[in-house]
Formats: structure tokens, C-alpha cells, sequence
């Protein structure tokens, strides 16, 4: 293999989404089958057997393109020389938990884990932040981390889009490599506004379902939004492998460019595009190229679609002005 082999972080690496995902990254289903990775897994103390556990898995599997694996329980150990870092891990929501808490509970997660990459990561480092609340979560990381471009920090939406996709492809019953121009704007939550406003099937714009407002409104959008507690309810524990394919999906996009479709969309810090505040992680319709996510510009927005946008990103604002309010950013 003539590369040099790409560093890769993943933290949260014993829990469901990290079992899922190591496995795809070091079969090389993230950087294509000529480009050995380094795995560097971290984790809290007493998580550290379990990753050890995984790692013996990883050795057995006898990937070609694996080189090394080694596991931490000091972020600036692990992030030491990544290219690029998932930061799963997280403190997700419990039952009977304000969000005041859960946010300062990550804060104390993503604060310290933005500040050792900016201490020892790479030049190039690419951060994806899927623990939840992913996107405020990423705006944390990035605060804390001043030498490293805020670019180069982003939040999880591509599950959201991907679930779009597949709603859409069911509906249609094109398949999804058939769709195009779906996008997904602003929060990882329940505010998320799924859009299909400028989706092709097979080329073709969609007027016929637009026009059924009942279907996109209260069947399709909601069922998006909501498809992580449908799928809690039904499994009894939260995606794991759809977020790890999706995981993988959103940064082998971001290293190898946005190749079979016009645009994915991506969580960004935004600098005020279609009128989203600067300075919040927001979902947009995004291309990327050169390893730069770059947003689509001159897309229309109708009535509708604005105030689904100016929504999400309200619940953006409001989640950054109570972490600015706690010191946490
Ligand atoms: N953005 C998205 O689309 C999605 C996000 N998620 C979120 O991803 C996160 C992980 O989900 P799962 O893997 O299912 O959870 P999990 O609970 O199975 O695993 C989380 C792992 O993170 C570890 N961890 C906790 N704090 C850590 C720290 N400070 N440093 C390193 N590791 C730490 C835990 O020990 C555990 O092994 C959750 O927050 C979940 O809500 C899940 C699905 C989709
Ligand atoms: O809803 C959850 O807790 C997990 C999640 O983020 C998703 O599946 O989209």
C-alpha cells in the first residue's frame, strides 16, 4: 500500500455503534481497499476491557487493510496524530434527565476531548461528532479547540438522510441509488426538516407527491424525525449499525469527495447560509470536495420549508445560549 496509514480515533469504541462500526473502517469500507488505517480506540476506564475485547476481535478478523489497533482512557493519548476522529461516546439522555443536565454532562465529555485534539491531532484532522446532542455536542468540541479551523468540526445527520432516502424509495419504489437532492436541514432531533422539495426520482422532480402535503407532512417528516425512537421502541436499544453505516458514509464522503449524487447533507458550522444564525453546527445540503464540505447554494426555499429551517435552528440557538450560559462554549 504506497499511503501512509491514516490514524483514526473512535471514542465510545466498546459501546453498540463502535461494535459496528471498527469492523467497517478496518475492512476498509471508509477509506477504500488500498488505504491501511491505524485504529486508536478510547474509552472510559471501566469500558477498557471491553474495547480490549473488540481489539482481539479486529486482530482475528485479519484485515488487509488494518495496521495497528490501540486503546486509551486519556483523550490526549488518543487523539495524538489523528487524521480523523468519531467522537461517539457520550452521555445520551435518560430517562428522567433535564436538558440542562444531559448538556452539562457532555460538556464535561466534549470540552476535554476538543481540547487534546487541539493539543496533539493532525494538520488534517476531520472530527465527526455522532453522540448526541451530536450537533451542540460539535460546538463544544469546537470551542474548545482554537488552533484547529471549526470547519473541520461537524455533527451527525447523515442517518437522518439516509432514513429520508428510504422513506422516499419506499414511497416511490424507485431504489435509493434512483434518488437525488434530498436534503436535511438543521438539528439532530425532532425539529430536523427532512426536504423534499428539490428531490429527483430517476431525474425527475416529484410535483405528484409534493403535492400530497398530507404525506410529506405528517407521514413523511415525522417519521423521519422521530425513526431513532421507532427504532428504540422496536430493538430496545438506539440504531447502531444504520449510525455506523451512516457514520461511515459521511466521512468517506469528506476524505474521498461526494461522488454519486448532487449533494448529502452534512451538519456545518454555519456561516449564515439560507439565513441559518452563524456560529451553530446545522445540517445543510452539502458537497464536498478536496476534503472542504462546501454548502449548495442558490437553492430555493418556499414558505413552508423556511420556517422548518427557522425552527431547528431556534432550537440551535437556544441549546448554544444555555451551554454559553453554563461556560461550556
Ligand atoms: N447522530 C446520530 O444520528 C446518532 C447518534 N447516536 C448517539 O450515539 C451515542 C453512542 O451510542 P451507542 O454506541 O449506542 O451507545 P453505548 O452506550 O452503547 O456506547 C457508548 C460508549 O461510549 C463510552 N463513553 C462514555 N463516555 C465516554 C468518554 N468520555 N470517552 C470515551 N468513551 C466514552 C461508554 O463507555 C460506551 O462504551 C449516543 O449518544 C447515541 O444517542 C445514536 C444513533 C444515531
Ligand atoms: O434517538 C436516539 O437516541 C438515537 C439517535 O440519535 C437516532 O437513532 O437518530
Amino acid at each position: 500500500m504506497a499511503n501512509a496509514p491514516v490514524n483514526v480515533t473512535i471514542t465510545g469504541a466498546a459501546g453498540n455503534i463502535g461494535y459496528a462500526l471498527l469492523f467497517r473502517i478496518a475492512s476498509g469500507a471508509l477509506l477504500g481497499p488500498d488505504q491501511r488505517v491505524n485504529l486508536r480506540l478510547l474509552e472510559i476506564p471501566p469500558a477498557v476491557k471491553a474495547a480490549e475485547g473488540t481489539a482481539m476481535e479486529l486482530f482475528d478478523s485479519a484485515f488487509p487493510t488494518l495496521g495497528s489497533i490501540d486503546i486509551f482512557d486519556d483523550p490526549k493519548k488518543a487523539f495524538e496524530g489523528a487524521n480523523i476522529a468519531f467522537l461517539v461516546g457520550s452521555m445520551p439522555r435518560k430517562a428522567g434527565m433535564e436538558r440542562a443536565d444531559l448538556l452539562s454532562a457532555n460538556g464535561g465529555i466534549f470540552g476535554p476531548q476538543g481540547e487534546a485534539l487541539n493539543a496533539g491531532a493532525a494538520e488534517d484532522i476531520k472530527v465527526l461528532v455522532v453522540g448526541n446532542p451530536a450537533n451542540t455536542n460539535a460546538l463544544i468540541a469546537a470551542s474548545h479547540a482554537k488552533d484547529i479551523p471549526a470547519s473541520r468540526f461537524t455533527a451527525m445527520t447523515r442517518l437522518d438522510h439516509n432514513r429520508a432516502l428510504a422513506q422516499l424509495a419506499a414511497k416511490t419504489g424507485a431504489h435509493v441509488s434512483e434518488l437525488d437532492k434530498v436534503t436535511v436541514w438543521g438539528n439532530h432531533s425532532t425539529t430536523q426538516y427532512p426536504d423534499l422539495t428539490h428531490a429527483t426520482v430517476k431525474g425527475q422532480a416529484i410535483p405528484e407527491i409534493l403535492a400530497d402535503r398530507a404525506w410529506v407532512e405528517d407521514d413523511f417528516i415525522p417519521t423521519v424525525a422521530k425513526r431513532g425512537a421507532a427504532i428504540i421502541e422496536a430493538r430496545g436499544a438506539s440504531s447502531a449499525a444504520s449510525a455506523a453505516s451512516a457514520a461511515i458514509d459521511h466521512v468517506r464522503d469528506w476524505c474521498l469527495g461526494v461522488k454519486d449524487y448532487s449533494w448529502t447533507s452534512s451538519s456545518i458550522m454555519s456561516e449564515g447560509q439560507y439565513g441559518v444564525p452563524e456560529g451553530i453546527i446545522s445540517s445543510f445540503p452539502c458537497t464536498c470536495e478536496n476534503g472542504e464540505w462546501k454548502v449548495v447554494e442558490g437553492l430555493e426555499i418556499d414558505d413552508f420549508s423556511r420556517a422548518r429551517i427557522d425552527a431547528s435552528a431556534a432550537e440551535l440557538l437556544d441549546e448554544k445560549n444555555a451551554v454559553a450560559s453554563m461556560g461550556l462554549i
